[in-house]
């Protein structure tokens, strides 16, 4: 009789949704015993239009907020349950053959210490509702610990970023242009350990503005390829009064989000002046490409190759102007380091189950600036 076999691998699903709000992002990967992965299986669900219009407006403060965020979770709950169902389907997964998922939640509010004194991070979720329709475990509220360790509480995947992209003897960057922008500085995995300190923090907005400002004046969700802007003329002028945004200029760590990349943050700069729309989003192009550049070059110049995920990365007037600024730095979607761009924060959320559950931590003290490594999340059982 043949010896039984072990388990070759543990399958986790990860979900995201993300600050640009645009829907949710599910993987399903295999993991093997020394945390390598394999995406197995990807599947995505834009938001109803009700809903996304629900988590957008609760992202500042308003009316009877209990009650709404309750339902909104609720209702995310469902949705990631029905991207669940799909990566299930699509693969030929059944539930119990599932170790965990990890699930992001929506943040709405982000205010580490130093933003107002207050110090929370909130993604709204139901995993509770998510564990009983998908009969899986579900790990959740990744942030609230690393914030409590006296932390950010975000970039959370630089970690993962580590573990899947960096190289042995050359510095690595890599990019996320979701609705917020993020770099992760990958430090060569056999430099020297005095030199081997691992950075990464939020650059400010990537598409949250740009997505705005379309909408508003083309009635489209988002500047498909960067066509509109790349129509566009910079305007000196109000790129420079954008640039001077005193979060740019701060030494990590730090993080930001819709609390302060807001529509009214930029209506506060264009004030009353009277600019073509198309150079507008130009100049918002600008700001994104140039913000981001000017961080890799402050904190590690000796970078060449900068790796780009999130939507932002098909954004080819936005990688064309990374480029433009970043000469000697290959510029290449993550999709040609084996994971595309959309796939790679949903991943990054089944590492960080896959973590929680084997009581690793997931934060970086380097990263977010917590008091030490903590394992992140609360586990909701199926
Ligand atoms: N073909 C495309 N051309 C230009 N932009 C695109 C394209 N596809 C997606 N995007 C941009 O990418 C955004 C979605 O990116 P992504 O899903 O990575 O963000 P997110 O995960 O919600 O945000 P975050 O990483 O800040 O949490 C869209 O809102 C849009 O602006
Ligand atoms: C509070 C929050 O949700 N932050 C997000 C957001 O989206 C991009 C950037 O801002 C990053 O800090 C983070 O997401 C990724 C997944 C992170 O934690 O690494």
């Amino acid at each position: 009789m043949a010896a039984a076999t072990q388990q070759p691998h543990q399958r986790f699903i990860g979900l995201m949704s993300g600050t640009s709000l645009d829907g949710v992002d599910g993987v399903i990967a295999d993991f093997s015993d020394d945390g390598r992965l394999a995406v197995i299986g990807h599947a995505s669900a834009d938001f109803p239009a009700p809903l996304r219009a629900e988590l957008m407006a609760l992202n500042t403060p308003g009316d009877n907020e209990l009650h709404r965020a309750a339902l909104a979770g609720n209702g995310l709950a469902r949705l990631y349950a029905g991207v669940v169902a799909q990566l299930l389907a699509n693969t030929g997964t059944a539930p119990d053959a599932v170790a965990a998922i990890g699930a992001h939640g929506q943040t709405v509010r982000h205010r580490p210490l130093e933003f107002d004194g207050t110090g929370y991070t909130l993604q709204i979720n139901n995993p509770s509702l998510l564990a009983e329709l998908s009969g899986i475990d579900v790990v959740a509220d990744f942030r609230s610990r690393d914030l409590a360790a006296g932390g950010q509480g975000a970039p959370l995947v630089p970690a993962f970023h580590q573990a899947l992209f960096a190289r042995p003897d050359a510095p690595v960057a890599v990019l996320n242009l979701g609705g917020i922008s993020n770099l992760s500085l990958l430090p060569a995995t056999r430099a020297p350990a005095s030199t081997a300190t691992l950075l990464g923090f939020d650059c400010g907005p990537a598409n949250a503005l740009m997505d705005h400002w379309c909408q508003r004046h083309l009635g489209q969700p988002f500047d498909k390829g960067g066509r509109w802007a790349a129509s566009g003329r910079v305007l000196p002028e109000l790129l420079a009064r954008l640039q001077a945004e005193p979060y740019f200029a701060k030494a990590p760590p730090k993080s930001t989000g819709r609390d302060l990349f807001h529509p009214d943050w930029l209506a506060g700069h264009l004030g009353t002046a009277t600019w073509a729309p198309v150079d507008v989003q130009a100049t918002l192009a600008e700001l994104t490409a140039s913000t981001c550049a000017a961080a890799l070059q402050s904190y590690q110049k000796e970078s060449e190759l900068l790796i780009v995920c999130g939507g932002g990365a098909l954004n080819g007037h936005l990688m064309d102007r990374l480029r433009a600024l970043l000469p000697g730095v290959q510029v290449q979607a993550s999709s040609e380091h084996g994971l595309p761009p959309q796939q790679v924060e949903a991943a990054a959320f089944a590492w960080l189950a896959r973590r929680t559950l084997r009581r690793e931590p997931g934060n970086l003290a380097s990263v977010t600036g917590a008091r030490g490594a903590r394992v992140l999340g609360a586990i909701y059982p199926a």
